[in-house]
């Protein structure tokens, strides 16, 4: 991975952060990404963005939206550059990021948006809905994540930008294996997600 240019983006337009996920639960890895991109990019804010329905998810049990949304929340508050939004949860039916970007984009007409999606997610972004569109809405940053290459192969060129966060092999399947054999969760997600975890009885019986 070469060293990437910082895009400038528009003169006097605010940077804003989409970090979307399943977040089933919320993990470190979410949350470093997220942090590192902000720093590197020089955003103003994060937004992460819980899916509603993740269609390309359907064939596995998803936890209830409100509670992946409450642990994003928990996950975020500590830091004033995090916010959380209800987009995709309150729009209801299948999530399309292509959505969510046209919808951020009217409501922040203000600001310049970069999409952040680890290398497992943008591997995958040719299968995502109107895929070809997506690069006219946002900038990609595409980070890297332990066991998935990173590559900007088929993307358009100037459209992807590829970053190196601090590798940290967690994912929420493994979180949620952990949890359903009783294993510790802890510092592998934040703190109160733990508590929540443990509140809502979540994974158990998975
Ligand atoms: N450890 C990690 N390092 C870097 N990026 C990550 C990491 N975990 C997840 N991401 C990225 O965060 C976004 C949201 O991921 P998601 O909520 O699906 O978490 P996940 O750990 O991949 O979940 P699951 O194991 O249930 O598929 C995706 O773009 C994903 O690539
Ligand atoms: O738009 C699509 O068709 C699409 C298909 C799969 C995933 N996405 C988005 O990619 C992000 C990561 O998804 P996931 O399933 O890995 O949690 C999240 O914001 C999803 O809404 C988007």
């Amino acid at each position: 991975m070469g060293e990437q240019e910082v895009p400038t983006g528009s003169r006097g337009k605010r940077r804003l952060g989409v970090m979307g996920g399943t977040f089933d639960p919320i993990h470190h890895g979410h949350l470093v990404a997220a942090s590192e991109v902000a720093a590197l990019f020089h955003l103003d804010e994060v937004v992460f963005v819980p899916t509603g329905q993740p269609w390309q998810k359907s064939h596995k049990a998803v936890s209830a939206a409100e509670d992946r949304y409450l642990m994003t929340v928990i996950a975020t508050a500590s830091n004033p550059q995090f916010s959380v939004s209800r987009i995709e949860i309150d729009r209801g039916g299948p999530t399309y990021t292509i959505d969510t970007l046209r919808d951020l984009r009217s409501l922040n007409s203000d600001s310049d948006l970069f999409f952040i999606t680890g290398a497992d997610a943008l591997s995958q972004i040719l299968t995502w809905r109107d895929a070809d569109e997506l690069f006219s809405l946002a900038h990609f940053i595409g980070v890297t994540r332990p066991g998935h290459d990173l590559t900007d192969d088929g993307l358009p060129k100037g459209g992807v930008s590829l970053v190196e966060v601090p590798a940290l092999a967690i994912s929420s399947t493994d979180c949620r294996m952990r949890v359903a054999q009783g294993d510790p969760v802890w510092y592998l997600v934040p703190d109160g997600v733990v508590r929540y975890i443990d509140k809502r009885q979540l994974y158990r019986g998975e």
